[in-house]
């Protein structure tokens, strides 16, 4: 037995499962601060990425403030835990469309994890309900992400919302070029992105955000200025942002929908308000309720999953993000200890 662990460690050893055979690793990744409970969208995610057989593990950029307890839920769910330090952006003048956005600036510390090649961020309200992994195959060079919609009420202090364009829809509400000048550039929702880890940008997204003025959308706004020439849009099927169902449904087809963001007010299912507007709507409570199944799905917790994996793929089942090859191995094979 012992000669069989030493032979199998020596073949996991080689083979990294996060680096694919023709370049760096690859991973996704989120953001988590606070006491509060986006901790539970956390292990939501990284439950759904199990169950959609993804083959990446789930990097979690956590403030300092996240307490202990939360960190040990996450590393037990098999969750990567990395600490960042907060970006701070210059004083806010006009305000934020949420009072919290400012934290969102730290988001930013991502592309310093130059350790992967490529990354999908995903903010912690969002869940994956069909494997995205082929994302990772997108073409190097370019930041891939989902345009929002400009219709809520969050929107109610910019010119599109004042005249009522949106671009998911421009031929509702022409964009007035004569008193307007030329329309908005396309817009990403910052919820879902596709991007290269780089440290020449890192730098530079920190120093140049140290030079522009915050706006209503904090580092969402921030990012779309700053990536605007390489964005490249993809559909909506990657990160179905709520009020696109009652916005425009026309572009919508919920069978298709692999990742949906809960970033409508009340739609957030560890904290879902029914009396929030919208939230009474049929598709909403199904989407909380999808949710909410993951979530409760203990063969999902990471250590059954990962039993249960060692029985049927002794070579690839998942590593804890804590558990070195050697770890498991003498787990694994009992008699070898
Ligand atoms: O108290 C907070 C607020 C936000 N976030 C993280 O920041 C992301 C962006 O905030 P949010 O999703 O609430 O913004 P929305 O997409 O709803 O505008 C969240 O998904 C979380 O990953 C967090 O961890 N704690
Ligand atoms: O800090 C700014 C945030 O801006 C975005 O949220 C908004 C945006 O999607 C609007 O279009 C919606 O109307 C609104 O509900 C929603 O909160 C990102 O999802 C989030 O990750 C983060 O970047
Ligand atoms: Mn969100």
């Amino acid at each position: 037995m012992v000669e069989m662990t030493m032979n199998l460690e020596k073949r996991i050893d080689e083979v990294d499962v996060t680096v694919m055979p023709e370049g760096g690793k690859r991973a996704y990744v989120t953001f988590l601060a606070g006491n509060k409970d986006y901790w539970m969208g956390v292990v939501g995610l990284a439950k759904g990425l199990r169950k959609v057989k993804s083959a990446y593990p789930l990097v979690v950029a956590i403030l300092p403030d996240v307490p202990e307890e939360h960190r040990q839920i996450l590393v037990a769910q098999g969750c990567i835990i990395r600490e960042i330090e907060p970006v701070h952006p210059p004083d806010n003048k006009v305000g934020y469309s949420m009072a919290y956005y400012v934290i969102n600036y730290s988001k930013l510390r991502i592309w310093e994890f130059v350790e992967y090649e490529k990354m999908i961020y995903l903010d912690g309200d969002i869940q994956v309900f069909s494997n995205i992994d082929h994302l990772f195959d997108t073409p190097r060079g370019y930041l891939y992400a989902v345009k929002d919609c400009f219709c809520e009420v969050s929107w109610s202090k910019t010119p599109q919302y004042k005249i009522g364009y949106c671009q998911q829809s421009p031929e509702k509400v022409t964009w007035p070029v004569e008193s307007l000048g030329s329309p908005p550039p396309m817009y990403f929702n910052a919820g879902m992105l596709v991007f290269e880890p780089n440290l020449i940008t890192y730098e530079d997204l920190l120093r140049v955000v140290q030079l522009t003025t915050p706006t209503y959308f904090a580092e969402q706004d921030f990012l779309n200025m700053y990536f605007r020439d390489i964005y490249k849009p993809i559909p909506s099927t990657y990160n179905l942002v709520l009020a696109m169902l009652w916005r425009h449904p026309e572009h919508i087809d919920l069978d298709q929908i692999s990742v949906v963001h809960y970033c409508a007010n009340g739609s957030k299912p560890w904290k879902y308000d029914e009396a929030e507007e919208h939230m009474e709507r049929e598709d909403i409570k199904m989407l909380v309720n999808k949710w909410w199944e993951i979530y409760e799905d203990s063969s999902l917790d990471y250590k059954n999953y990962a039993e249960s994996e060692l029985k049927l793929n002794p070579i690839t089942a998942p590593l804890a993000s804590k558990e070195s090859v050697g770890d498991v191995l003498m787990k694994r094979a009992p008699s070898a200890a």
